[in-house]
């Protein structure tokens, strides 16, 4: 007999009395417009690989504020400046949850850690804690050695490469720059390039964040999680043993260290917590360390290195943004010396160049998903308790009612405004905004402007095989975050003279 059709038919009947009661809970409040779904998977059909550009599409028709559903649940996706305000800052201790996730059940700890913690008082001991004592202004700057270290390394590198005429594979070497930067950081320690524990740790994150960003039915019809349809549970599990085996290591290496004279890192700083009567607090335990080092690691890896890849493409695009940008450097760094992290408050244009990077590349279009914690009405909509807030900053970034030339790079549009990114400005939202907002914002600032404004300080820049700015492939991919599809590849000439 052929049980896993017999089950799937169990199921799909379940599911549709459940979707049939779930429209009846509903049914007398107005919910805010969207597409007809199918029965059971709902709308999940409409996404495809690019789920923010997806959603741009529908909402042109819906409007900013629109209800889907995907699967059993229902979401609602924010696609204007000013609905994403009343999700974010109106109403922003409704939203401020995360909804259920299956795959972070097994990597994260249960969700213990802080990106994917549902509201309540263990994320807010923790979001006060990352706040407070791994990403405050004092220790951020306690790694300033560390960046320079690693970025000389990087401009070396690159100078070896000016020096013997070949092109550099920009978006690996940002990527590794943004791995060791954040390792240092986080457990006090980088692996060589070519060190197979690299190579299985770095594996390991990026099928984790992969699996973690994936559409994944058990999240939208839990009733059929046990089948594990497209076989994430399994590889979710196999991952987390291997992460956590590599976890144990770094916790005993850091324990057993007698060096009290190194700057101490994020592992350091949680292990000072476990039984301490002044924190006690933040109720730090081993697996609480272990979920907050791999958000540590995952979030700060690649945003910011995905970031400086999108600007770099984009100014080696514009050649005339980019001479402008090396004027700017050469008249508050001058030409002999490189770039520090002192002279980034006096970059005026370079500010705008990276606002403009943000609006057009947000590297998490879609933030991470937020979850109603109770009904609510919202500009004369009902949203039900339990929704998926999807907020869509990529098509926010590029809504031609608010901006003009909206798809165009042109970083003078900010010259007078004072439109910022860091949240008080809905129109620009790259790391989001209110209490679920980006707490490593300040870090990320810091690390992208500084190494674009050191690259393009230190070197001018051409494509190879005479392919024209222009020619230049700026597709996106799509996961977690949000890189270029293609690694950016440029021949540079040193420019300093050093
Ligand atoms: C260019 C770099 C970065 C960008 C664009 C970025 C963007 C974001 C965004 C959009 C969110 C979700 C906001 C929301 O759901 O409303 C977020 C959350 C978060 N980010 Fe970042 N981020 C960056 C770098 C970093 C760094 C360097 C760290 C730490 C080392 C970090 C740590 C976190 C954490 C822990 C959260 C979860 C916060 C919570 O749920 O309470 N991020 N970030």
């Amino acid at each position: 007999m052929d049980w896993t059709g017999t089950i799937l038919a169990v199921a799909a009947l379940f599911l549709f009395f459940q979707v049939l009661t779930w429209k009846r809970r509903d049914g007398n409040k107005r919910l805010p417009p969207g597409p007809r779904g199918l029965p059971i998977l709902g709308n999940l059909l409409m996404i495809g690989s690019k789920p923010h550009q997806d959603l741009q599409r529908v909402a042109h028709k819906y409007g900013p504020i629109m209800h889907l559903r995907f699967g059993l649940m229902p979401v609602i996706v924010v696609s204007s400046a000013d609905a994403a305000e009343l999700f974010l800052k109106t109403h922003d201790l409704v939203f401020a949850s995360r909804p259920p996730h299956e795959s972070s059940k097994y990597i994260s700890y249960n969700q213990q850690n802080l990106a994917f913690s549902p509201y309540g008082s263990y994320w807010r001991n923790m979001r006060k804690m990352c706040t407070l004592e791994l990403l405050s202004n004092h220790k951020i700057a306690s790694f300033g050695l560390m960046r320079k270290q690693e970025l000389d390394l990087l401009v070396r590198r690159i100078r070896e490469a000016a020096s013997a005429g070949v092109a550099v594979d920009l978006s690996s070497e940002v990527t590794s720059f943004g791995t060791d930067v954040a390792c240092r950081m986080v457990i006090g320690k980088k692996y060589n390039r070519d060190d197979l524990g690299r190579k299985r740790f770095e594996a390991t994150i990026r099928e984790g964040m992969q699996i973690a960003a994936a559409f994944n039915l058990a999240d939208y019809i839990p009733q059929i999680r046990g089948l594990d349809l497209q076989g994430l549970t399994k590889r979710m599990k196999a991952i987390a043993k291997d992460w956590d085996d590599f976890l144990e290591k770094i916790i005993d290496e850091h324990v057993r260290s007698k060096d009290e004279n190194r700057v101490k890192d994020f592992v350091d700083v949680m292990l000072g917590f476990i039984g301490s009567e002044e924190t006690h607090e933040y109720r730090v335990e081993r697996d609480t360390i272990k979920a907050i080092i791999l958000d540590m690691l995952a979030a700060s890896m690649d945003t910011s290195a995905a970031t400086i890849d999108w600007t770099l493409a984009e100014l080696i695009r514009h050649p005339r943004v980019m001479k402008k940008l090396q004027r700017e450097l050469e008249s508050v760094v001058g030409m002999k010396r490189m770039v520090q992290e002192s002279d980034l408050e006096k970059l005026e244009y370079l500010n705008m160049v990276m606002k403009e990077s943000f609006r057009l590349h947000p590297v998490a279009p879609l933030l991470a998903p937020h979850a109603a914690r109770e009904d609510c009405t919202v500009n004369g909509f009902h949203i039900p308790k339990d929704a998926r807030i999807l907020i869509n900053v990529w098509a926010i970034g590029r809504d031609r009612r608010v901006w003009t030339d909206a798809d165009k790079f042109y970083p003078e549009r900010f010259v007078g405004t004072d439109i910022d990114v860091r949240g008080q400005n809905f129109q620009l939202i790259p790391f989001g905004s209110g209490r679920r907002g980006c707490p490593g914002m300040q870090l990320a600032l810091t690390v992208v402007r500084l190494v674009v404004a050191q690259l393009v300080h230190c070197f001018d820049w051409d494509l190879p095989d005479d392919m024209l700015p222009t020619e230049l492939d700026m597709t996106e991919d799509f996961g977690l975050v949000c890189p270029r599809a293609d690694h950016l590849l440029a021949m540079p000439t040193w420019r300093l003279n050093t």
